[in-house]
C-alpha cells in the first residue's frame, strides 16, 4: 500500500459493510486471514474511486502552454482500470487520444491524468470515452479531440456470457475529427507499430 495514499471519509464504515459482506458470502470474517481482510477491502475500493474526489479540469488548465503548434498530438496506449458501474468488476485496457491544438497545448502527462480521473469512478465505457473527449475539449478548448477506448470487461469474463477474448472498442470525438480524412489520420497513426525508443 502506498504510504502516502489519503483515505476519505467513511472509510470505517466501508469496512463495517465489508465485514458482514464476507459473512453474507459463507465466510467467517474472524479467522485468521481474513482479519484485516474488511479493512484492505475498504481501502482498496477508495483508491479504485479515487476519482471522485479528483477534478479532471484542474489538472489540466494547471499546465497549459501557449504554443503556435497546430498539428495532431497524439498520446496512445494510455493504459488504464475501471469498474463496470452494473457489476463493480474491472474493465481494463487502453485509451488512445489525438487532439489538434489551438493555440494551447497540455502537458502530456495530464492527458494520461485525466483518464485516471475519470477511470477512477464507476463507469461503463463510452461514457468513460465520451468525459475523457468532453473534458479535453471543454478545457483546451483545441480544434479538435477524438478518443479511442479498448477494454475487456471482467463482468464478461468471469462470469455471465464467459467470453474471455472479446474486446470491445468506444471512440467519440470533436471538431476537425469530425472530417473522415482527419479520423482516418489518427486511426492510420493508431495502427501504425511503436518505434522503441
Ligand atoms: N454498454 C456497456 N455495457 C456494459 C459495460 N460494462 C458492462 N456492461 C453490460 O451491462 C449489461 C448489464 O445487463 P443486465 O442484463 O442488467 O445484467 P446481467 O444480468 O448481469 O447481464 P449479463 O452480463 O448478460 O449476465 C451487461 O450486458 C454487461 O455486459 C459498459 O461499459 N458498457
Ligand atoms: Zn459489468
Amino acid at each position: 500500500m502506498n504510504p502516502e495514499t489519503e483515505y476519505r471519509e467513511g472509510l470505517d464504515q466501508l469496512a463495517a459493510h465489508y465485514h458482514a459482506v464476507l459473512r453474507l458470502l459463507g465466510e467467517d470474517p474472524g479467522r485468521d486471514g481474513l482479519q484485516k481482510t474488511p479493512m484492505r477491502v475498504a481501502k482498496a475500493m477508495q483508491v479504485l474511486t479515487r476519482g471522485y474526489a479528483q477534478n479532471p479540469h484542474k489538472v489540466l488548465t494547471d499546465a497549459l502552454f501557449e504554443e503556435k503548434y497546430n498539428q495532431m498530438v497524439i498520446v496512445k496506449d494510455i493504459d488504464f482500470f475501471s469498474m463496470c458501474e452494473h457489476h463493480m468488476l474491472p474493465f481494463y485496457g487502453k485509451v488512445h487520444v489525438a487532439y489538434i491544438p489551438n493555440g494551447y497545448i497540455t502537458g502530456l502527462s495530464k492527458i494520461a491524468r485525466v483518464v485516471d480521473i475519470f477511470s477512477h469512478r464507476l463507469q461503463v465505457q463510452e461514457r468513460l470515452t465520451q468525459q475523457i473527449k468532453d473534458c479535453i475539449q471543454d478545457t483546451l478548448k483545441p480544434m479538435g479531440v477524438m478518443v479511442v477506448v479498448e477494454a475487456k470487461h471482467m463482468c464478461m469474463q468471469m462470469r455471465g456470457v464467459e467470453k474471455q477474448n472479446s474486446i470491445t472498442t468506444t471512440s467519440d470525438f470533436s471538431g476537425a475529427f469530425n472530417q473522415a480524412k482527419t479520423r482516418e489520420e489518427f486511426m492510420n497513426l493508431l495502427r501504425g507499430e511503436s518505434k522503441r525508443i
